[in-house]
């Protein structure tokens, strides 16, 4: 279950590599909403986002679907605190400051991961967030996650 459009597609002039829609040679995740607090978004790796073995998720792609749909979805929070549409108005944005990824066993590359992110905690300028990243059903990272906000000429 998702509630709504994605809030990428809603995030105006966004070219970062893990989550832009300018971004052509990126992975243009998609994150939605599942109710208050909740985001989910699902990403199908391709073959070259490998480890090592061909066989497993490279776990710098892994931390970077975790940074970007932990990001997104502080922004489109920041959005909601703020009484607003997600893009509408003045932009608000967060940046990662902290970035904790435990690597519990290897994701698959021919099944899409499958990401859960909460909010723990909101102030003025700081999001606290985890997220969860299962694989085939299996859990395969988990991470802490800190979003600040930054002006919107960052
Ligand atoms: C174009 C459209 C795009 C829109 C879409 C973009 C989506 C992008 C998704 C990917 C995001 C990225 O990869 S961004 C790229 C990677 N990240 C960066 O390059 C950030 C580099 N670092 C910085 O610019 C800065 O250090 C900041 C912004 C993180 C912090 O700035 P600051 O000025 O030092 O902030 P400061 O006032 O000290 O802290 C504010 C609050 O945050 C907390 N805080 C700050 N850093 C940390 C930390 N590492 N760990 C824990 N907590 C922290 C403080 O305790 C404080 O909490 P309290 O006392 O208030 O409670």
């Amino acid at each position: 279950m998702r509630d709504g459009a994605a809030i990428q597609d809603q995030i105006p002039d966004n070219h970062c590599f893990g989550c832009g829609p300018q971004n052509d040679h990126g992975l243009q995740i998609k994150s939605y909403w599942r109710g208050e607090n909740e985001s989910v978004c699902e990403f199908t790796p391709l073959p070259h986002h490998c480890a090592g073995p061909t066989r497993y998720l490279n776990g710098g792609i892994i931390a970077t679907v975790i940074d970007c749909h932990t990001i997104c979805t502080a922004i489109a929070d920041g959005y909601r605190q703020a009484g607003r549409d997600t893009g509408t108005g003045n932009k608000i944005w967060y940046a990662t400051g902290k970035l904790e990824v435990q690597y519990r066993a290897p994701a698959e590359i021919d099944e899409p991961v499958e990401l859960t992110a909460k909010i723990l905690e909101r102030t003025e300028r700081k999001t606290v967030l985890s997220c969860e990243l299962k694989s085939a059903g299996r859990l395969c990272a988990t991470a802490n996650v800190v979003a600040v906000r930054v002006p919107d000429n960052w």
